[in-house]
């Protein structure tokens, strides 16, 4: 069942405008959001979420219009938005206390559990928490309203490598049992290289590919060769050429690889495929 499915939607800001953004998510997977700095990710979670108002198209979250049922919608949401800060000098469990009172389907068991679990001590305050629990304690109250969707901006940003692991170890528990999906924004691409089913990668607003990671990442090549080897052919094929003294590195769609005889061909990653298409 498609859980998030997100329609042409648009937003302008001054300098800036979201284009027709479109993409859906299944339940059960997890989705990378991937582009550059200002490429319009926080924006998109935004017009999904109604934090900003889009100026046109369509959000549902399992097969329901967000703008006709945004409570319901939001029920079935957990949001984490980077620099998650909440109140820094209020309790945990003061928080929780706050929260639930929005949440129907709030599970006072599920929450002490998770708090237990993430070992997240209700009685600190959040100025108290390292960058790594904030997450958790966001991530604690999301799946204690038992949310389907989890979407994430930047979750993994500022942690440490030990953290980031267990973190997207939790993710992958997470969606486990099939029944919740997770979309979260990153630049840490290696991340989504342990984790990510698909991913959907935004440049300057617009959506360029929303797909299987296997799917994205075996449509390219990195070749590389001599100057020699650069031909009149070739060259208009090859995606963010760098040239050096001895020769040349590129992105090559794997379906132009006939064209690549006597290269030399590596496959590519998410972090090479969006090096080489953001500099093209
Ligand atoms: N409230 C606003 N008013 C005007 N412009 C805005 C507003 N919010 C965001 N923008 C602009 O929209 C563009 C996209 O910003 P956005 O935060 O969505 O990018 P991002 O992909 O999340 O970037 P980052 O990875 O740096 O967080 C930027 O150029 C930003 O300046």
């Amino acid at each position: 069942m498609e859980i998030l499915s997100v329609q042409n939607l648009n937003k302008h800001y001054p300098k800036f405008d979201l284009k027709n953004v479109s993409f859906s998510l299944e339940q059960g997977y997890i989705m990378g959001f991937i582009g550059r700095n200002g490429a319009g990710k926080t924006t998109t979670i935004k017009s999904i979420m109604r934090l900003v108002h889009p100026d046109s198209g369509t959000v549902a979250v399992m097969g329901k219009n967000f703008a006709d049922e945004e409570f319901v919608c939001k029920q079935q949401i957990g949001l984490v938005l980077g620099q998650v800060s909440y109140y820094p000098t209020k309790k945990l469990s003061v928080i929780a206390d706050v929260t639930r009172r929005f949440y129907p389907e709030w599970d006072a068991n599920a929450f002490a559990g998770y708090l237990k679990r993430f070992d997240l001590d209700p009685d600190k305050t959040v100025k108290e928490l390292s960058d790594g629990m904030r997450v958790k304690f966001a991530l604690a109250m999301a799946l204690s309203h038992n949310a389907r969707l989890l979407i994430l901006d930047e979750p993994t940003s500022g942690l440490d490598p030990v953290s980031r692991d267990d973190l997207l170890e939790l993710f992958q528990e997470l969606i486990e049992n099939s029944e919740r999906s997770i979309l979260f924004s990153t630049q840490i691409t290696s991340d989504l290289d342990k984790c990510a089913d698909y991913i959907t990668y935004i440049k300057n607003g617009e959506i360029i590919a929303s797909t299987s990671r296997d799917d994205l990442v075996n449509s390219y090549k990195i070749v590389k060769g001599t100057r020699a080897q650069l031909t009149e052919t070739l060259l208009p094929q090859l995606i963010g050429c760098k040239k050096n003294d001895f020769g040349f590195t590129a992105l090559l769609r794997t379906d132009n690889l006939p064209n690549a005889d006597g290269l030399e061909i590596a496959p590519a990653d998410l972090e090479s495929i969006m090096i080489h298409i953001e500099k093209e």
